[in-house]
């Protein structure tokens, strides 16, 4: 009995013997037939044994007139399928067409000899390959049996064989066979129905015959371990056959066989087909699509699972981006239907500061010791600088206080620890905004507390107008109309005397625009036109004139006097003229960190001071004579100073105490929590008087008009792009098919890779330069740095690196002469596109990550040329030692270059060149995994991979600029 793998060319076992498939005889099925036609079946004469020789040879058998093919079981005309039926035997049943009913239809037997099979066709080709040619240069030939529906067929186990949708091939080589294959599940294509046919097919498997030329007898060139390891899908396309012979060429693809022959697989010349018959299921068959018989399952274009998947990811963003944008339009409109009442008014809110002191570790402690916390865990307190003592004050809703002292008294550091401002060292006491009754106005809401710096920090490309607009929009409630805004910036501009610059660029030291003191005047602007309830200002008056400075000091004084919406107003002056000093009406005076008087203006302090025993003289201005007070003070004032609770009204029931920070100071460090108006905050900070909708479409506007206004940014990147396109496509002009030209095209690719990897520097470099911008704004809750990102996402990444990208390498494709068609180019760009993105994201990392820009630009530098080892054009992967090999799998150049050539290769490149002498026409792919060791089906991985990076950098991205990039003063 014949056992389950005993049948050669996968004959079927039937008890003891085997059932061949056409064209094969013998006990096992081993033994190709010799001459004779398919409807002789079993009967046929098989080819002899060579003596000394265990593989029959069909070299000296001929078919019979009408058959051909390499084992005569391709018909050529009606007669010699009618003839061949005859002969055996056997005549059809005219009763029994497809279904069995079909009386008097047309049984007619013909010969189909079209690509396109009806039940089962036969097809013989030669197999003339260059690259096989070079291993083996005899003759080689491919016997296929299609069988689409064999019940059809007129004699199912003659002239076809097995079940529908199975394929069964056989290949000689100089008239020996060498190996066989079959595969199931088969469905054919009929494309557009112009004389063409597909067939896709499941389970590949394939047999090579041990000791037979391809598979043995050769050492140097055996085949059989590539040949049993074909699998998956096969595919046999062929095209229309040619009216002048009636053959097609077809190609054997599967993708083992595509990567050594081209994406195109093992092509098939002078294919003939032959099929016998009957004219009825002919005719039935063709009156349904052109694409499959009834039975045959049959496949029409449809999307591969991961091109669904991809488009199901796409259209899920897409759905999201809009849900999420449907979401923030609600948000908006309901922001601005909000009663404008409670969003109007401000003021109202007093400030009270009580034993605020601060401490910075000294110099060497930082460099010698950990952090400040964890030193003040072990109680070494002399590490500590003082930089404020126990300061105490209070300021009333209409009421301007000035704060004063000497240089380096800590007045910027209590204006900013006031003003919450985040700071590097240790702050203790309590600061409170108590809402006042008596003021008249009060407050469901946390107060708002303006803010301005000591640097004036502003966009340079806004024209005066526009910035305070920008802060007028984004920072006045959303109830608040645009032309109420515009008329409140109007009217800024009006009280801080620059209406008259209104329209001039601000500039900066680049492009001069705005003087240094009308900047300071910009600046105080922009909290103005917010509303604030408390005003703090960081020498709101320097660089200013005399007249510019009191013309401020008098909008600071109306603002907090405003008796609808009394503000209290704090200010740090360093020298203030005598008019300037009158129009505050409270003072602070520090000294060396310590309040030596706080309380009413005017001449109170020089009253209090002189009653100390620090002689005032009459005329003096009262301001020079608190600063030569606090310049030098007397000891026994410092010290007094130095007590706790030293209002004007307490000073004189405190007890003597010394004046240094000691045990004491450490327990109120550990014990007292800086109480500060809580924040308002959220899992991802603070909110926002604007809503997110509103935040994006100001910031966009504001890039805009910046992109518009400095076009030259864009035409330079576009000029430069078009500059390096022609360059690289020169370099690379019309690349050969010669295998130096295929290094040359990998060149090219790489070339473009690493020009990406280095131009996206110029991102770092934007961002760090726009860094002091975006941190100020931020601290003053301009927007969040999700908006921010966005926008400059979009009007940044957009124009000044993927349209750069898309012009350099479609200059540089189309010069150096890659693949010519469509789809590999898009594919191409796309590649390119998402590598543009991965980088710039990179580089928006590092210099979010960095705050130094000349270590983010050296790490940026570096990386780049690790991507450049690791890409595989440098250095063949494999060969590195396996301990630094591993670092492959991080370089995103790695994974694009291998996406480019895998494309470029991918368009059926054959490389032609001859090695002396010796002429060679070998696949593109083959040279690619030997040169590069890239892998010829990594195309979507790679693609996948890049998505990966990108979303992996656009995560830390947003993470790091929202935990890491924050102002710390
Ligand atoms: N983070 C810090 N690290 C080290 N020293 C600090 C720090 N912050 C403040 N100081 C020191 O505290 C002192 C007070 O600084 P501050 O800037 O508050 O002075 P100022 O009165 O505003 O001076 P000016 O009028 O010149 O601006 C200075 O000697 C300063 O060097």
């Amino acid at each position: 009995m014949a056992s389950s793998g005993s049948c050669s060319n996968y004959g079927i076992v039937n008890g003891t013997s085997c059932e061949c498939p056409p064209g094969f005889g013998g006990s096992n099925c081993s033994q190709p037939a010799c001459g004779g036609n398919i409807f002789q079946g079993a009967s046929r004469s098989l080819a002899p044994l060579p003596s000394g020789s265990p593989f029959a040879n069909i070299s000296g058998c001929s078919c019979e007139n009408g058959w051909t093919g390499t084992a005569c079981n391709v018909c050529q005309s009606a007669s010699a399928c009618q003839s061949g039926l005859s002969s055996s035997g056997v005549t059809l049943n005219p009763t029994s067409g497809l279904d069995g009913s079909n009386v008097g239809q047309n049984d007619t037997l013909v010969c189909n000899v079209a690509p396109k099979v009806y039940s089962a066709s036969q097809m013989s080709c030669s197999v003339v390959n260059p690259t096989l040619a070079v291993l083996f240069p005899g003759s080689a030939s491919l016997n296929i049996l299609r069988n689409l529906n064999p019940s059809l067929t007129p004699l199912p186990n003659v002239t076809g064989f097995g079940t529908s949708g199975s394929v069964y091939a056989q290949l000689f080589y100089n008239g020996v066979e060498q190996f066989y294959c079959t595969a199931d599940s088969c469905t054919q294509d009929l494309g557009d129905g112009d004389g063409s046919s597909n067939w896709s097919c499941q389970n590949l498997m394939c047999t090579c015959i041990k000791n037979s030329t391809f598979c043995g007898a050769i050492p140097a060139n055996d085949l059989t371990g590539i040949i049993n390891k074909l699998s998956g899908t096969l595919g046999i396309a062929c095209q229309a056959p040619s009216s002048a012979n009636n053959t097609a060429t077809c190609a054997f693809q599967q993708s083992a066989i595509n990567g050594v022959f081209g994406s195109g697989g093992l092509t098939l010349n002078g294919c003939s087909f032959g099929e016998c018959v009957t004219q009825n299921t002919i005719d039935t068959l063709s009156g349904n699509s052109t694409s499959s018989s009834s039975s045959g399952p049959t496949r029409s274009k449809e999307l591969s699972g991961g091109v669904i998947a991809g488009l199901a990811v796409v259209g899920g963003l897409i759905g999201l981006a809009l849900l999420l944008l449907a979401l923030g339009w609600w948000r908006q409109r309901r922001a601005r239907r909000l009663p404008l009442s409670t969003a109007e008014r401000s003021g109202g809110v007093a400030i009270d500061w009580a034993d605020v002191s601060y401490f910075v570790p000294n110099t060497e402690s930082i460099w010698f010791g950990g952090s400040l916390r964890k030193r003040r865990a072990k109680s070494d307190l002399n590490n500590y600088q003082v930089v404020l003592d126990s300061v105490n004050g209070h300021v009333a809703p209409g009421q301007i206080m000035a704060v004063l002292g000497p240089s380096g008294a800590g007045k910027t550091t209590l204006i900013e620890i006031l003003a919450g401002k985040r700071k590097s060292g240790e702050t203790v006491g309590n600061v409170s905004f108590p809402s006042s009754s008596d003021s008249g106005v009060s407050l469901s809401r946390a107060p708002r507390i303006g803010f301005v710096p000591q640097q004036d920090v502003l966009p340079p490309t806004l024209t005066v107008h526009e910035a305070l607009l920008f802060a007028a929009r984004l920072r006045l409630p959303e109830s608040v109309s645009d032309s109420e805004k515009r008329a409140r910036v109007d009217d800024v501009l009006e009280r801080l005397g620059i209406a008259r610059i209104r329209d001039v660029r601000i500039g900066d030291g680049e492009k001069r625009g705005i003087s240094g003191g009308e900047m300071r005047r910009v600046s105080i602007g922009l909290e103005l036109v917010a509303q604030p309830d408390v005003l703090i200002l960081d020498e709101p008056t320097s660089g200013l004139d005399s007249v510019s400075a009191a013309k401020v000091a008098g909008v600071l004084h109306a603002l907090a006097h405003d008796p609808e919406n009394p503000t209290a107003v704090i200010a740090s002056i360093h020298q203030p003229s005598s008019q300037l000093y009158q129009s505050f009406d409270q003072v602070l005076l520090l000294s060396h960190g310590r309040s030596l008087y706080c309380g009413p203006g005017g001449f109170a302090p020089a009253t209090h001071l002189s009653a100390r025993g620090i002689p005032y003289q009459d005329g003096y201005n009262v301001a020079d004579y608190l600063l030569d007070v606090a310049s030098d003070p007397p000891v026994a004032l410092f010290q007094e100073a130095g007590r706790a609770n030293k209002t004007v009204e307490d000073l004189p029931t405190l007890d003597a105490e010394k004046g240094e920070v000691n045990g004491s100071g450490m327990s109120r460090i550990r014990n007292t929590s800086s109480s500060r108006p809580k924040r308002r905050t959220r899992l991802f900070g603070q909110i926002y008087t604007a809503t997110f909708l509103t935040q994006l479409e100001v910031l966009s506007g504001r890039e805009w008009k910046i992109l518009r206004r400095d076009k030259s940014l864009f035409f330079a990147h576009v000029a430069v792009a078009c500059v390096l396109g022609v360059f690289c496509g020169g370099l690379y002009f019309h690349t050969g098919v010669t295998i130096a030209g295929f290094q040359s095209r990998v060149g090219c690719l790489f070339f473009l890779g690493a020009l990406i990897a280095f131009s996206t520097l110029s991102a770092l470099y934007n961002v760090v330069e726009i860094r002091p911008l975006f941190l100020r704004e931020r601290s003053a809750s301009y927007y969040s740095p999700t908006a921010w990102l966005l926008s400059r996402f979009i009007f940044d990444v957009v124009p000044l690196r993927i349209i750069p990208t898309i012009i350099v390498a479609s200059i540089t494709y189309w010069m150096a002469g890659l693949a010519h068609d469509a789809a590999h180019f898009f594919k191409f760009l796309f590649i390119l596109v998402l590598y543009t993105l991965a980088m710039t994201l990179f580089n928006f990392l590092l210099a979010c990550l960095f705050r130094n820009g000349g270590i983010a630009i050296l790490t940026s530098a570096l990386t780049a040329l690790y991507q450049m080892t690791y890409a595989g054009f440098f250095v063949h992967l494999d060969s590195i030692p396996p301990v630094l090999r591993w670092l492959q799998w991080l370089c995103p150049l790695k994974y694009t270059l291998e996406a480019l050539s895998v494309n470029e290769v991918g368009s059926g490149l054959m490389i032609q060149d001859s090695l002396e002498g010796v002429p060679i026409d070998v696949s593109a792919t083959l040279i690619m995994q030997t040169l590069f060791g890239f892998g010829v089906n990594n195309y979507y991985r790679d693609v996948l991979v890049l998505f990966a990076f990108i979303a992996g950098f656009a995560v830390g991205v947003i993470g790091v600029v929202w935990f890491n990039v924050r102002e710390r003063r």
